[in-house]
């Protein structure tokens, strides 16, 4: 039996998974990379999950609507890196840092198949993009982008930290673009997101 645990960043977040699987661990981390790994570090420690699964409500990339789910196949922490008078050069290149976490194959098709998402690359960032300008680019730099977020990096590294598996799905409450908060579908997003979380609880492989 795998033992999951869920980090989200908020308390809606974490309300609307219980409300759809109350048997699940799910713990409020905060919002950004910081507090999610601090977060899913302190409760990681206690040896007693194996699986760690960063959920919440994200921007979606291209095709991904409000209300759908994406999941990664891998989790970039899109903004750690170095501005240049080139443009952005990543941590990794620049060689100072792991920007980017890949999830295990079989368990990222596993999530797609009990959730219907769409699969690609999930984007952790510090400050939620609102330009067409800076949506622009990160598609430019990760063409396989199906959702964007705030904490995925930072429980990716939490676990790696701990020795356990780890995923991240998104339930699209907005698209990543133009900044317009009236256009924010939350509760749509929540009720999705409930929905995901349960049918991958329902059905993990150990
Ligand atoms: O942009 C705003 O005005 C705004 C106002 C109130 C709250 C928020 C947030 O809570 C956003 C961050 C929160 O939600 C996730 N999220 C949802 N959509 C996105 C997105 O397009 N880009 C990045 N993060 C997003 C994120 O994981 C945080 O937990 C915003």
């Amino acid at each position: 039996m795998t033992r999951l645990l869920v980090v989200t960043a908020v308390d809606a977040e974490c309300a609307a998974i219980r409300a759809a699987s109350p048997e699940v661990a799910v713990i409020v981390g905060g919002v950004g990379p910081a507090a999610a790994a601090a977060a899913a570090s302190a409760a990681l420690a206690a040896g007693t999950h194996d699986l760690v699964l960063s959920a919440g409500i994200g921007g979606g990339f291209g095709p991904v609507g409000i209300g759908e789910i994406a999941v990664a196949s891998r989790i970039v922490f899109a903004d750690l890196g170095v501005q240049t008078a080139d443009g952005y050069v990543p941590a990794s290149v620049a060689g100072f840092g792991v920007d980017s976490y890949d999830v295990d194959p079989k368990l990222a098709v596993e999530l797609v198949d009990r959730t219907g998402g769409h699969l690609g690359s999930v984007l952790t960032v510090a400050t939620v993009t609102g330009t067409a300008d800076t949506a622009a680019r990160l598609v430019e730099r990760f063409p396989d982008a199906v959702a964007e977020g705030m904490e995925g990096a930072g429980v990716a590294a939490a676990a790696v930290l701990h020795g356990v598996r780890y995923a991240e799905l998104r339930a699209i409450s907005n698209p990543v673009g133009p900044r317009d908060r009236s256009a924010w579908r939350i509760p749509e997003a929540l009720g999705a997101l409930g929905v995901a979380v349960a049918a991958v609880a329902a059905g993990l492989v150990p």
